[in-house]
Parts: structure tokens; C-alpha cells; sequence
């Protein structure tokens, strides 16, 4: 690896779905030469205690609730409002405290959730990337909603295939999360004043929405972000993502488990980490999966909600219950036989670069037109159907759709398929690969950039 001289600050937004694919990044940066220093706020660098020996600095900012997080905030509005102000000045402050080391920061790479980190990488003269965790499609119509003052209207004549319920949930559930709503509205508010835009996908999966969005700005897809020991193998260190919010507590238990079962057997249910079912979701949810042998991912905030003596009655040989797992090398286990998944986009790029196929139960946010790509344009897996006015998906429905997706006509397909993005994905990271280019093309701009200070 040869030595180049630029330095990136990355700063996600301080969740699980964010804080992975950007440390992911900072790994294929390094890869690339470039120093690298991951922004965590105070609150979150406490909580996991990271190891901090690897090549990847951290440090830490303030998103102006430093003992208690985002739970400790009154509203949504004003941890945002808050983060802006505190993250604004505690980001400053970094990078004033490197302008005299033998590594200067030269790059900001901000989540898009926080464009405000904008105006303080141009203040310093830094080159300024917002990284969208989100495939381009979601962007895109963000994007579009954002030049219509916040409301959208379909069809959309370049992507006309989407129904209503195929948007991302601030849309179909008209005044829902107002707060968060403004928020990926925000993210277009300065992007085009941007040197680049990163996102967490790659060319081939989404190439005509990638064209799409490229007339507005210049985008560079740099996904997916998985340990490359997975996909391309170029960097021997990426074996496993390493900062977790959650403690995995199981990790052998599990994997032994899984060892025991066979091939194809086991349907994996997990939420990702933010997701809350209603109570009566998850009693359907309980019901369908007790027909097969699973592996469930209830997180302890949501355990309450199990039917009562559910856990009791889990047969301990076919099923497993865990609050948190290691889903990578549970994904990649011969023994899944698909993936009943929220449609998370880091869920949803590792059940297609692992081969799963997947049973799509959007929650909220981006993870409906996740879900429609999955089963419609991916082609690698089966959403299941919701009562229209309850938005409950039944439990007969839920059975149904795992059926399909394990031993179904289509779930031959659907494999076929997966395997197919899986060898797309290696393709882009490999030398000379889409993403690969990308992330190239971000390290000479880093490197030409001289900062006077
Ligand atoms: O038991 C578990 C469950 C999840 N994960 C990991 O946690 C991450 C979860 O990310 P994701 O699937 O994207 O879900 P969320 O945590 O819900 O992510 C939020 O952020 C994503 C990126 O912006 C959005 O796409 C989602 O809708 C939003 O809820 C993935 O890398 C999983 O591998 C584990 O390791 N163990």
C-alpha cells in the first residue's frame, strides 16, 4: 500500500445503520492510503468503548447530549437542532487541533443526514462529501420531493413503477415523523455545492436510478461497504464489521447452533436495529415463524412484546431466540434458508452479496422501496402482504411468503438471482470495478487538495 498524503474525517450519524457502512468506508480508504479518523459522538464512544490500536483513528464530537444520547432528547426536533449547533463546533474543533500535526485533515465525509457539515469543511477549505447510507433510488425521490416543496406525485415518469406503498413510509403515512421527514428533505439543501456524492451501493445494482440522480450532482457509489474478506477479499484485515452498539453476547452458541441444522433450513428473522413492531405484529410474527425451524433477532427493547411464554416454549433444538447476533456469519451459513428482514439497507445489501433470499417485512422510512427493488426489480425475494388497514401482516400471509421464498417455484429464481448481484458486487470492488473506480476517483481529489493553514 503506498502512503498518500490526505487525511478524512468521516462522521456518521450515531446509529448502527450509519456508523457501519462509514467505518466500513474508512477501511477501503486506508486500503488506499489515505488516513482515516472516524467522528463518534461522546455518547456512543462511551457506550461501545472502542478498540482503538487499528490503522483508523476516532474521535469524538458532541451531538449535545453526551451522558444520555438521543434518548435523553424531548423531541426528535431537538436532538437535531441540538446536534447541528454542538456537531458544528465540536467538528471545528477537531480539525483545528490537527491543522499543526504532520496529518492535517484535507476531507469532511458527512453523513447526508447532517449537511450542515458543509459549511464547516468549506470554512477550513476541506473537501466536503455527503454520504447517503440509502440506495440511490430513495435518494432520488427525496431529491425529487425536495424540489416540490416536500410532496411527490405518481406516477414518477422515469420511475414509473412505483405505487404508493412502495415509498418510503413519510409518504404513505401521510404526517408521520415530521421531525425526520424535514430531515432527508435537508439533505439536498447544499449537496450540489458538494465535490462528490457517496453512496452505499454500487453501479450495476442500480444503474439507471444512479443516471438519474447523476444529472444533479456527481455521485459516486462506493458500496457495498461488507468486510471485504466476504466479497473481494483484497483486504485481508476486513474480516467483520467491528464497532457494535449492541453486545452479541451468543456469537458461538449461534454459529455452533447453526452448524447443526441443515442446509437451507433455518429462516433468520431480524429487524435491523431501530425497528419497533406493535404488539399484536409480533404475536403474528411468533405464530407463522413457530412452523419452521428459525432464527429469531428480538432486540431487549422489543422482548416485552413477545406473546406471554412464547420464549418458554421455543424448542431449543429446532429454533433459537437471541437479542442481538453476528449477522455476517449468519447470513453466510449454509444453513439460512432466507432472510425475514425490515428491509434495512445494510440488511438488505448483505442478504444480496451473501445469497439469502430474502421475505421483505417493511417497517418505515426507506424500507418499502427497499422492498419493492427486492421483489420486483432484484428479483431476490417475495414482500409480504399487509392488511390494508391495519397494516399488519397476518401470520398465514407471513407463512406464505416464506414458503415461497424456500421451496416456492420462485425462490429458485430468487436464488439464481441473488448469486447473480452477489458476483455483480464482487465485480465492483475488484480492481478496475465500478466501485472500485469511485473510490479512486475520492482519494485524488482528497490528495490534490492542499490545505493552507
Ligand atoms: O442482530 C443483528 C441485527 C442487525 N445487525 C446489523 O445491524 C445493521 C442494521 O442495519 P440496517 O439493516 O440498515 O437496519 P437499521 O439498523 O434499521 O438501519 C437504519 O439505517 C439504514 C441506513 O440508513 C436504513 O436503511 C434503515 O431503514 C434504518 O432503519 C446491519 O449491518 C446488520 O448486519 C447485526 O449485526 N445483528
Amino acid at each position: 500500500m503506498e502512503k498518500k498524503s490526505g487525511h478524512v474525517l468521516a462522521i456518521p450519524y450515531p446509529t448502527q445503520g450509519h456508523i457501519t457502512p462509514f467505518r466500513q468506508f474508512c477501511k477501503r480508504l486506508h486500503y488506499k492510503g489515505l488516513k482515516t479518523t472516524l467522528a463518534l459522538t461522546t455518547f456512543v464512544f462511551n457506550s461501545i468503548k472502542p478498540d482503538q490500536s487499528g490503522p483508523i483513528s476516532i474521535a469524538t464530537i458532541s451531538d449535545g447530549y453526551d451522558h444520555g444520547g438521543f434518548d435523553t432528547a424531548d423531541s426528535i426536533h431537538d436532538y437535531l437542532q441540538n446536534f447541528k449547533t454542538c456537531g458544528s463546533k465540536t467538528v471545528a474543533d477537531i480539525i483545528r487541533k490537527h491543522q499543526t500535526s504532520d496529518n492535517p485533515i484535507t476531507s469532511i465525509v458527512y453523513d447526508a443526514f447532517m449537511p450542515w457539515a458543509l459549511d464547516v469543511a468549506r470554512e477550513f477549505g476541506l473537501v466536503a462529501t455527503p454520504f447517503f447510507t440509502q440506495p440511490c433510488a430513495v435518494n432520488y425521490v427525496y431529491y425529487l420531493s425536495y424540489l416540490n416543496n416536500g410532496s411527490l406525485e405518481l406516477p414518477i415518469k422515469e420511475l414509473p413503477f412505483f405505487e404508493l406503498q412502495d415509498l418510503p413510509s413519510f409518504f404513505s403515512v401521510s404526517g408521520s415523523y415530521p421531525a425526520y421527514f424535514e430531515m432527508v428533505l435537508q439533505q439536498f439543501i447544499n449537496f450540489e455545492k458538494a465535490d462528490f456524492v457517496l453512496v452505499n451501493s454500487f453501479q450495476e445494482l442500480e444503474l439507471h436510478e444512479k443516471e438519474l440522480w447523476s444529472k444533479a450532482c456527481s455521485v459516486l457509489t462506493i458500496g457495498p461497504t461488507i468486510p471485504s474478506i466476504y466479497l473481494d477479499q483484497r483486504i485481508k484485515s476486513d474480516i467483520n464489521y467491528d464497532l457494535n452498539l449492541f453486545e452479541s453476547k451468543d456469537d458461538f452458541l449461534c454459529t455452533n447452533w447453526l452448524d447443526t441444522r441443515p442446509q437451507g433450513s433455518v429462516v433468520y428473522v431480524a429487524f435491523g436495529s431501530m425497528a419497533q413492531l406493535t404488539n399484536v405484529q409480533m404475536e403474528e410474527l411468533a405464530l407463522a415463524v413457530s412452523n419452521f425451524s428459525f432464527l429469531w433477532v428480538v432486540r431487549s427493547s422489543e422482548e416485552a412484546k413477545l406473546p406471554s411464554g412464547f420464549l418458554e416454549t421455543v424448542n431449543k433444538d429446532t429454533s433459537l431466540v437471541l437479542k442481538w447476533s453476528p449477522q455476517l456469519q449468519i447470513l453466510s451459513h449454509k444453513a439460512i434458508g432466507c432472510f425475514l428482514t425490515h428491509c434495512g439497507w445494510n440488511s438488505t445489501m448483505e442478504a444480496l452479496t451473501f445469497g439469502v433470499p430474502m421475505v421483505a417485512m417493511p417497517q418505515w422510512t426507506d424500507q418499502p422501496m427497499n422492498a419493492k427493488y427486492i421483489q420486483d426489480v432484484w428479483k431476490a425475494g417475495v414482500r409480504v402482504n399487509t392488511d390494508k388497514k391495519s397494516g399488519i401482516s397476518k401470520r398465514e400471509e407471513i407463512e406464505f411468503s416464506i414458503k415461497e421464498a424456500m421451496e416456492g417455484e420462485r425462490s429458485v429464481e430468487m436464488k439464481r438471482n441473488v448469486k447473480k448481484w452477489r458476483d455483480l458486487a464482487v465485480k465492483s470492488l475488484n480492481e478496475g470495478g465500478s466501485t472500485d473506480i469511485n473510490i479512486d476517483t475520492f482519494v485524488s481529489k482528497v490528495e490534490r487538495n492542499k490545505v493552507i493553514t
